[in-house]
Parts: C-alpha cells; sequence; structure tokens
C-alpha cells in the first residue's frame, strides 16, 4: 500500500455519496466551501443505485402495463402487448446510469472534488482514504458521516438491494413484512405474471383503518394471496428451492416453497470499519450514530446524517438531515433544524398509496375530538375519463379548533396530491383553509376537496348520506 503524505487540507469531508451526503456537499459548496466527498462505490448510494429508482422504474413499468387496457378502450391498437423484462432491465438500468451521471456533473459543477474509496477517521481531524494500493490522507475541519445502514440479510433470501435489480424475472416470489417494499414488489412483479404471495406477521400494513381496508381489496382484486397475522415465519432449503413454514391465523401449519424470498430485513448502521472508536463518537445497540436534530455528533466537528442515524430509513429524511447539518456547520442561525414529525408514507402500489399526519386509530386512541370526510375516486370526473376510479380520499379534522390532523389517499394521483397534506399541516391548517381556494377542473385534485366538504356535510359529488357529517365524539 503506498501512503499518501498529507496533501489536502479541506474544510468539509463528507463520508458516503448516497442521498444525505451528495445533497450536503452541494449545500456546503454552495456556501464557498471546499468539500470532498468520499464514496467507496457509486455516486447516488442506495436510493439511486439500488432503492427508491429501480423500485420506482419496476413500480413505472407495472403501471404502464395496467394502463395499457385503458389506451385500447380509447382506440389505440397495442398488438400483443407482450411485456420484455431484457428490454425493461436495459430502461432501468439505463435510468439510473443516466441519474448518476446527472449527480457526477451536479458534483464537478460546484466544484466538488470526489475521491472513490473507503474512508476511515484517523483522528478527529484527520481522515484516511483507501483505494487498492493507494492511501491518502486528509485533515478537516469539519466532517459529515453519511455512510448508509445494511440490513441483515440472511443466506438464502433475497435482500431489499436485490429486489428490484433482477437480470431476469423469477417465477415465483415470495414476500414476508408489511414495508412499502413487500407491496411495491408484490403489485409490480405479480402484474408481470410472477407468482406473487405475501405474507405478513401483523395485522395490518400499518395505514389508517380506511385505507387498508382499500388497500387489502385492492389485493385481493388483483388475486394476490396475502397472509396476514403469520406466526412463527421459518425458512429452509431444500436443495432446490426456498421453503417457507408459518402458522396462518388460524393456527394452521403452512408451507409455501419459492425460488425466491424476500424478508423485511433489520438495519445496522454502516459504522464498524470507519474507525469511530478511535475518536469516540457515539453509536446506539444497532451501531447507528446518536445525533440531534442538526445532525450534531458526540464531537463537535462531525456531523450525521441519513439512514447511518437509524429509521426512519428514507431518502426524504436523508436529504434533510444532510442539508441541515451543513447549515449548523456553517453556523447559520436562520436554518430550520430537520424534523420528521409529518414525514408522508408513499407507496407505489396499484393504485397507490400516501399518507401524511394522524390516523383515525391515533385520534381515536387520544380520546380526539374529530370530524372525517371521504370521498371515493368513483364519483371524480378525471378519474372517469382516465379510468382510474380505484380509491379514496380521506381527511380528518379537530372538532373545535378544525385544524387538519392528517390525510390519507389511495387511488391514482395520491403521491402529488399528498404534498398539499404536507404543506397544510406544516401551516397548521384549518378545513376552510382547504375549502376556500379554488380546484382546477377536471382534476383529481377535486376529490380532496370534496372529502374535506364531506368533513363539514356539503360534498356536492357525493349522494347525501343520513347522518351527514355527524361528529364523532368518543
Ligand atoms: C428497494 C428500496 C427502495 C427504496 N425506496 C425509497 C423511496 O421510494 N423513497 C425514499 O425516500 N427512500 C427509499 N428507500 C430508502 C433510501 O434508499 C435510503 O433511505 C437512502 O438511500 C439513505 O440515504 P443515505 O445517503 O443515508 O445512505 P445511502 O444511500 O445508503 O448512501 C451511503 C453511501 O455511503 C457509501 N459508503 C459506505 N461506507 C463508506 C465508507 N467507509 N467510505 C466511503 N463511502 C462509504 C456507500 O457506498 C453509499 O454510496 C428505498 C430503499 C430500498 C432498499
Ligand atoms: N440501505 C438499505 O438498503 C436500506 C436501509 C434502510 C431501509 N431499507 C428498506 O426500507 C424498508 C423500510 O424500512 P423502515 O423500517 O424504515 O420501514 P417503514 O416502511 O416504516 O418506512 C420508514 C419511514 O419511511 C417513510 N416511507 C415509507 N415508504 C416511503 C416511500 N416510498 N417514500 C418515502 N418515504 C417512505 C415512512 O414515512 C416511514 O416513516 C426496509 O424493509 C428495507 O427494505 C433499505
Amino acid at each position: 500500500m503506498v501512503v499518501g503524505e498529507l496533501a489536502q487540507e479541506k474544510d468539509v469531508v463528507i463520508l458516503g455519496g448516497g442521498p444525505a451526503g451528495y445533497t450536503a456537499a452541494i449545500r456546503a459548496a454552495q456556501s464557498g466551501r471546499e468539500v470532498l466527498l468520499i464514496e467507496k462505490d457509486q455516486l447516488g448510494g442506495t436510493c439511486l443505485n439500488k432503492g427508491c429508482i429501480p423500485s420506482k422504474a419496476t413500480a413505472e413499468a407495472a403501471k404502464q402495463y395496467k394502463h395499457m387496457d385503458h389506451l385500447k378502450n380509447m382506440g389505440f391498437e397495442i398488438g400483443s402487448g407482450h411485456f420484455d423484462f431484457g428490454r425493461f432491465k436495459e430502461y432501468r438500468d439505463g435510468k439510473v446510469d443516466q441519474l448518476r451521471k446527472g449527480v457526477e456533473s451536479l458534483c464537478k459543477a460546484n466544484k466538488i472534488e470526489v475521491m472513490f474509496g473507503e474512508a476511515v477517521f484517523l483522528s478527529d481531524d484527520r481522515i484516511g482514504i483507501e483505494n487498492g494500493h493507494q492511501f491518502d490522507v486528509v485533515r478537516f475541519n469539519h466532517a459529515l458521516i453519511s455512510v448508509g445502514a445494511s440490513g441483515g440479510k440472511k443466506a438464502g433470501l433475497i435482500g431489499a438491494s436485490d429486489l428490484f435489480r433482477f437480470s431476469t424475472l423469477p417465477e415465483e416470489l415470495i414476500l414476508a413484512g408489511s414495508s412499502y417494499i413487500v407491496l411495491e414488489a408484490a403489485f409490480a412483479y405479480h402484474s408481470f405474471g410472477v407468482k406473487t404471495t405475501i405474507i405478513n406477521e401483523g395485522e395490518t400494513f400499518g395505514l389508517d383503518e380506511t385505507i387498508e381496508k382499500e388497500l387489502l381489496r385492492q389485493l385481493k382484486k388483483a388475486k394476490i394471496p396475502v397472509h396476514m397475522g403469520a406466526k412463527a415465519i421459518k425458512i429452509d432449503w431444500n436443495g432446490d428451492r426456498t421453503l417457507c413454514r408459518f402458522v396462518n391465523a388460524k393456527g394452521e401449519s403452512m408451507e409455501l416453497a419459492s425460488s425466491h424470498i424476500y424478508m423485511d430485513e433489520q438495519y445496522n448502521g454502516n459504522t464498524s470499519a470507519l474507525g469511530l472508536e478511535r475518536i469516540g463518537i457515539e453509536l446506539d445497540e444497532n451501531q447507528f450514530i446518536k445525533v440531534d436534530e442538526w445532525g450534531r455528533t458526540s464531537l463537535s466537528n462531525i456531523y450525521a446524517a441519513g439512514d447511518v442515524t437509524g429509521a426512519p430509513f428514507s431518502a426524504v429524511k436523508a436529504i434533510k438531515q444532510g442539508k441541515a447539518a451543513v447549515e449548523a456547520m456553517m453556523g447559520n442561525e436562520h436554518a430550520a433544524p430537520a424534523d420528521f414529525y409529518y414525514l408522508p408514507t408513499i407507496i407505489h402500489s396499484q393504485p397507490p398509496v400516501a399518507s401524511v399526519g394522524m390516523t383515525e386509530e391515533v385520534a381515536r386512541s387520544e380520546n380526539l375530538d374529530y370530524r372525517a370526510g371521504t370521498y371515493v375516486l368513483g364519483g371524480n370526473g378525471y378519474a372517469a375519463l382516465t379510468e382510474k376510479k380505484d380509491g379514496l380520499v380521506k381527511v380528518l379534522f379537530e372538532e373545535g379548533t378544525d385544524r387538519l390532523l392528517g390525510i390519507h389517499i389511495i387511488g391514482e394521483g395520491a403521491i402529488d396530491l399528498i404534498q398539499t397534506g404536507v404543506v397544510g399541516l406544516e401551516m397548521a391548517a384549518r378545513d376552510e383553509d382547504f375549502l376556500y381556494p379554488n380546484y382546477a377542473h377536471p382534476s383529481l385534485a377535486e376529490s380532496l376537496l370534496e372529502a374535506c366538504e364531506d368533513a363539514v356535510g356539503k360534498a356536492i359529488h357525493q349522494a347525501p348520506k343520513n347522518k351527514k357529517a355527524e361528529k364523532v365524539k368518543m
């Protein structure tokens, strides 16, 4: 190994070029700092290369596949409609490459130096970068650790990072868990003809009860078998296929064999090889770095952001934490800390699900006095003309204050529409803030207006109910 001289001094050194790291690098460069970004594999991290992007490309292909029936109804001649997974793979991987090049260009445009290699702390102001026989040492004023997390995938199972990077379509797929990953994979691969089964140890997928009911109806309609409340899940290998044994909700012993099995994983922070013991950064029992809302660790010049700081594991969180950490490094008093109280839950299922804020169960369990309004997409003109009528919008307002508590959507447009709810919750919006504005017509957004009108007993495109907008008092 060639040990480099202390050739460089950098103001900010960032370990890991995923969404937390490269966003933070750009924000620091925007403030005029000299930034070194160290990545041991590929810029873009898990999200771009193995997670968000390949999984959403897969979900998008499944959505378009389903959309072909609508195109035929509109008069398009589609031919056999055959789906070539090999060509899809080229498309999916091409999009990942294209987006990664975008990140590389952004780093270049912001004059961020990118070094490929594995970073390790030598002291609290020196970092070593190992790349084959080369070992460079850099002194820094501030460092940000954004090296992500890894799942404890068991032998014979598929991990989340492999689930959307198949080279050929599996014939069978068992998905054990209740995460958005399970649901996104189930709807997508099932629609490509893969024999797909969901096994969920829990009784729910953790969504608002009305949305959950509709989601289960959609899974049934798609003919995706779902075993809820499965207990004692065990995985074995019979030399040919993986066996999944469990006890179903009726207490019966079940055995399913499959070529491919995915199981939601337990995650640990990627901190074991960083030399953190040398500098004494505090970790929790799962090797996640302990941080405050500014990403500050137990050492004043070292910050952390993203999956390496623990759950929730989402690029949304990684990006926001990365920015907040840099603002704190720069001493920007006007910046806001990273807060995840209103983090939307997004599932690219068919139809998609999006949710933010309080669910009805939580409102009930907290003895809140609330009003719920719902609107089924079947009554929405735009949903009718685009033949995307499955699903509903549900809103919850607090009785008395009229404050928005939560918005839960299953249906076309959910993922974009939920942002209105996120902004509303952040601004402590009341029902009138949703009832008064103009809504484009015809649009899926009108279903949000109708749900809000339903909450006050005034929905237009909904048959009158007997006890309209009756206050739910527990
Ligand atoms: C299948 C799947 C789908 C997902 N879908 C979504 C989604 O739709 N939306 C969403 O918000 N989130 C999604 N996620 C989660 C999202 O990918 C992660 O939360 C996000 O990538 C975390 O970003 P990060 O920057 O903290 O870590 P990462 O993206 O994991 O990046 C860490 C980087 O650090 C590098 N590294 C590690 N150790 C070192 C070292 N010693 N030296 C140098 N570099 C190092 C790694 O190579 C990696 O590039 C998904 C995840 C998966 C697996
Ligand atoms: N490095 C990795 O590969 C890695 C790391 C962490 C998690 N994961 C994957 O993520 C799965 C879920 O992890 P979890 O334990 O945080 O579960 P989770 O489903 O409870 O999600 C955690 C948070 O992410 C948000 N979220 C969920 N789906 C989202 C989406 N599509 N887009 C944006 N935000 C979303 C939710 O608000 C939630 O608070 C795991 O089962 C695993 O497959 C992968």
